[in-house]
This record gives structure tokens, sequence and C-alpha cells, in this order.
């Protein structure tokens, strides 16, 4: 951090300067439109302990961003000096007070604080003010101040809250640890706890959203996505806009706020690093704002919904399948169901076709993470502002598969047409990643380098393989220095349109003589009827939510929602972001 040692040069015209005390040493407190800076004299410690002030020159500016201020309070002045001996421990106040200042008034700022890996809480500092006309000059020109426009702090929420997502706490988590922030920030939040699946949906078709700020889900991925398809069909219904095949959906001008009390709470960790709901409260309060890609999915040509995370065939979608029959076990379910998924080791046959994202969108195994500030999700963003009106329409022929130079690989046959990549196979798991899919199960994520805003989304084809090969693939999704993708059977690509056809729909699926394989429905010779439950097909997960169409047709369309949150910031000490919230309290004074 800058030190000063003449006067305030900080690049922004001072607002409100000093009338606050400090109580051991000269300071200045400076206010402008975006920072309070306190510039004090250094002190040094003796060898027996004692603080002492450093030389003359040594002067310090510690710094506090308005834009991470939580809420500015003007205290009690009657109990102003009862108040700091009740301040716990992290909670040391900026600014001390002496006996002097019973007759004075104080405020206090409540600003966030990094304490752990991407884990946010908010500490005090309280100021001190030589009368109680100053003190409410600084209280309100803070105000004033917080109001910035730019930085569109939410002002009413329409909060949903799942009572029977992940651990059924999500109630309790609301009432203990968001409300509270919330209201300390000045937030009305109307609380609507569900009744029902499809009730937050409903209830999205029917409101005065003219009348909220943003719209909260208090729940797991699951309830997230109802949210916002709630959210996404009501805008385009709104605009006259028809979900038909490939339309082209409106952006909706409320962001969404996830807090995190589900099972796999993949949204969340992905935006946040952490699934920590005193987090996202704190960065849907200073009202944090990051455009997030979203995937439309078709079955053949009907509009099915929009996800937000994955879709998966396969592996995943078997999962999901056996544990929805397990809902008793809460999150566990995920595990037992995996171990059942995993020893079973079915692969599905198909036509897979993609149309590639070009060079400069960068590849799945490039090692580039998606932090808060992202370049390359902001030169999405722009690239797609411009695209905007664009009105060209990429013809995709569905049954285009077929008579072009085809490069095999071990597995699968790969055939190329018109920019569109068809591969025909048998595949253990076909996984569409929109962003990262970070959980505590795989902290880097399903596809660690996917990004939040890049308008891309990632393909994984892991082709029918023993089942060690798969465990060795499993086993380094958590692992942060291995390459889960560095394996023969496992391909990747950064693709914007996607498509998958069964061998056969379930519904025909005639088996001839000797294309047997393993599950029910096999029978050696003649032709056999297999139904849904055969294991010639699988279902998809998508989003956490069971699609039991095998054929899919997924399209990407740049940051199309806004949600309350930054991107996971980058821990790496080189990194420019550091922490922004400093003053004589914080642990991370520079
Ligand atoms: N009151 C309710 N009763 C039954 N289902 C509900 C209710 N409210 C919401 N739902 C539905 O429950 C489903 C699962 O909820 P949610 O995603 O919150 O929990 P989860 O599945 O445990 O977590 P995750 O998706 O993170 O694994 C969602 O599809 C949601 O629409």
């Amino acid at each position: 951090m800058a030190a000063s040692s003449a006067g305030p040069e900080f690049g922004e015209n001072i607002i409100l300067e000093t009338g606050l005390e400090y109580t051991q040493k000269p300071a200045h407190v400076y206010l402008t439109s975006s920072r309070l800076i306190i510039e004090h004299r250094l002190e040094s410690t003796s060898r027996d302990g004692n603080l002492e002030a450093g030389p003359s020159t040594d002067l310090r500016c510690l710094i506090i961003h308005l834009q991470e201020v939580v809420a500015v309070r003007a205290d009690n002045p009657c109990s102003t000096r009862g108040k700091t001996s009740q301040l716990k421990h992290q909670q040391k106040p900026c600014l001390l007070q002496d006996d002097r200042t019973s007759q004075t008034s104080s405020f206090t700022l409540y600003v966030i604080k990094r304490i752990s890996k991407h884990r946010w809480r908010h500490k005090s500092c309280q100021f001190v003010c030589h009368d109680y006309g100053t003190c409410q000059i600084w209280v309100d020109k803070i105000n004033e101040l917080l109001k910035n426009p730019e930085w569109r702090r939410p002002k009413r929420l329409l909060v949903f809250i799942n009572p029977f997502g992940g651990k059924k706490r999500a109630v309790k988590i609301f009432q203990d640890k968001v409300q509270p922030l919330f209201e300390m920030a000045g937030i009305y939040s109307e609380v609507i706890v569900t009744k029902r699946q499809y009730h937050a949906r409903d209830v999205i078709y029917e409101y005065d959203l003219e009348t909220v700020d943003g719209l909260v889900s208090v729940g797991g991925d699951g309830t997230f996505s109802e949210v916002m398809n709630g959210l996404l069909d009501r805008t385009n219904s709104d605009a006259g806009i028809e979900q038909s095949f490939r339309h082209k959906p409106k952006s909706p001008s409320l962001r969404i706020g996830i807090i995190p009390a589900g099972s796999t709470d993949a949204v969340a960790y992905t935006l946040v690093g952490i699934n920590d709901p005193v987090t996202s409260a704190l960065q849907i309060i200073i009202g944090d704002c990051v455009g997030v890609d979203v995937t439309a999915l078709y079955k053949k040509e009907e509009f099915l919904k929009y996800t937000i995370t994955m879709s998966s065939y396969g592996y995943y979608g078997d999962l999901l399948q056996d544990s929805e029959h397990l809902r008793w076990m809460g999150p566990n379910r995920y595990t037992w169901s995996g171990l059942k998924t995993f020893l079973a080791n079915r692969s599905y046959e198909g036509h897979i076709s993609f149309l590639l994202a070009s060079e400069e969108d960068s590849h799945p195994r490039d090692n580039s993470v998606c932090y808060a500030g992202c370049d390359k999700c902001r030169k999405a963003a722009l690239k797609n502002e411009q695209a905007r009106g664009d009105s060209r329409q990429l013809e995709f022929d569905l049954g285009s598969a077929g008579d072009v130079a085809s490069v095999s690989s071990k597995r699968a046959s790969f055939m190329m047409k018109d920019g569109w990549h068809h591969v025909r196979g048998k595949f253990s798991a076909i996984t569409v990643v929109n962003i990262s899919c970070r959980s505590h199960l795989s902290p880097q994520g399903l596809s660690p380098s996917s990004h939040l805003g890049d308008g891309c989304i990632d393909l994984i084809l892991v082709q029918d393989c023993s089942r060690l090969q798969y465990l060795r693939h499993m086993i380094r999704i958590p692992n942060r220095k291995s390459d889960q993708f560095d394996f023969d059977f496992i391909q990747v690509y950064r693709v914007k349109e996607f498509s998958f056809q069964p061998v056969s729909e379930p519904e025909d699926m005639d088996v001839g003589e000797g294309e047997e394989r393993g599950g029910c429905g096999r029978k050696r010779g003649g032709l056999v009827k297999l139904t849904t439950g055969s294991h010639r097909s699988s279902v998809w997960n998508c989003d956490g939510e069971l699609v039991e169409n095998p054929s899919l047709y997924i399209q990407v369309h740049c940051q199309l929602i806004k949600l309350f949150g930054r991107g996971v910031e980058d821990l790496n000490p080189d990194a420019s972001l550091q922490c922004l919230s400093c003053c004589s309290s914080c642990d991370q004074e520079k």
C-alpha cells in the first residue's frame, strides 16, 4: 500500500477530512468518493515490546474501499463508552477511544474481511468523532456514497427458500446467517418458503418484478435452476420471444443470488470458490455482479430448459437416476450411487456432433483458470455486445453426420463437415460443462479451465473404458496437480453447440442378432424390444435434474444471466487482486 508523507495524494477529491479522534497518535482521516483513507504515523515495536512512533516521515495509509463496506451505523452516544469494551476479539475498533470520549459520538463501519480461502466475514471498525454533529455528517456522507449507482447494491430482494434441499437446513441458514446481514445492510427481503417443486417458478411468472432488485435462491443447484428458468421464461415471454428451436433468449435485467444450502452447490462453489452462505450473502449485499453463460437444451427441436452447470449422459446420468430413489440419505446418496454406477461400468453408443469454438476461445486444457475480473470473459462480453443484432443463423443439420473424410481415434470414428465435427462411438460418459463446476468433491471443478462467461462449453468424452481406467480419471478430479483429461480414452473440446443421438431411441430400440451387451433386455439371437430402463441408453443429468430423453441438442448463450457475485478470487500472492479492505485492525496490512 502506498505511503504518503505530505498530505493526501489520492487522485480523488477529498469529500470529508478529519473531525475524528485517534487516541494514541495523530492521524488524518479522509473520505473520497470511493475510499476512506486513514493516514497515520508508523509504529514500530521496541525491544521491550512497547509500541513506539516511527520517524516523523513514516506515514502509512490504511484504506477502506467503500465498495466493500457492508453498512455504516452511528453508535448511540450514551453507550459509546461501554461498546468498545464489548467488542469481540476480531472486532477491534480502528480508532480506539479513551475515557474522554464518553461525551462524544462514534460510528461503526462494517467492512468485508477475508478470513481464509475464499471465505468472507465482516468486521467492525469504530471511528470516534469530536461531536455528535460531525458524526452525523460522516455517517450521512458515507451512506450517500454507498448508493453509488455503479455499485448497484440491492435494496429489495425476492428470496426463495427450498426447505427440503441438501440437509434440510435452508430455512435455518437463511434466518440465522443471511437475514441478519441483509437487515444490517438495510435490504428488505420478501421471503417465500417453497411448498412444492416449481413453486418458485410459478411465483416468478406472476410477480411484479419491477418492484425488486434481484432474486435469491436459498437451496441447491436444482432450486437455483428453477429460479433461473423462471426468470428467463418470464423475460422471454414479456419480450414476446418464442422459445423455439435455437431461439435467441433475452437477457433479464434482474440479477440472481444464490445462498448455498443444497447437496452439491456447484453454482455457488464455482461463483465464490467455496459454499459458504455468509460469503455469498456479503457478495449480494455489496452488489457484486458477474455475467454467466447459460445453455439452452432441446429434445430434437423442442425446447426443454436452460441449464448453467453441466449436462452429462452415461455415468453422471445413471448416478443421478439411482440417487433419486435415495433422497432420504441426504447428500450421501451421491457417494453411494456413484459407487454403484462405477461398479456397473456401463457404456452407451451414439453419434455426437459439435461446433468447435474458434481458436482464440482457447482450450479446456490450457490451464487458464477463470478468476474474478477474468480477461477472457470480459472480451467475450464485448464480442457478444458487438454480435448482438447479427441475425446470421448457422444452419444446423442434425442428420448431417457421415460421408466425409474421417479421422479415426482409438475407439470412436471422427468426422468433420462445415465446421461441425462428428464422432460416433461408445462412451462411458459424455459431459457438457458450462462453468467449471467446482464442489467440495472437486474443488478445481469438472473442467478446471472452463469460464463463467466466455460463451463456450467444454465437451468431455470418456470413451468406453475399464473400471480401472475410469477410476484413474476420477481420482485425478479432486487433485489440483494432475490433468484429469490426460488419458487416451478421454477427449476434450471447447465448443459452442453440441448434439447427441443414441444409436437407437429407447422407444424403438430393436437389437439385431449378436448385438448384445450387458444390462437388462439382453437376448441372444432374434430381436428384443428394450425399454428406457435398459442399459442401451442412459439419461441426462442436467443441472442435477433428470432429463430422460437421450437425444439432446445444446447451445450456449454468452453471459445470458447476471449473478450476484464476482467469480473466484485468485489467491496467488502474485495476482493483482489484493485485500482491498484494510484498516488498522486488518490482518492484511501492507
Ligand atoms: N418445497 C419443495 N418440495 C419439494 N421439492 C422442492 C421444493 N422446493 C423446491 N423443490 C425442488 O427440489 C429440487 C432439489 O432441490 P435442491 O437443488 O435445492 O437440493 P439438492 O438436490 O439437495 O441440492 P443440489 O442440487 O445442490 O445437489 C429442485 O428441483 C427444486 O425445484
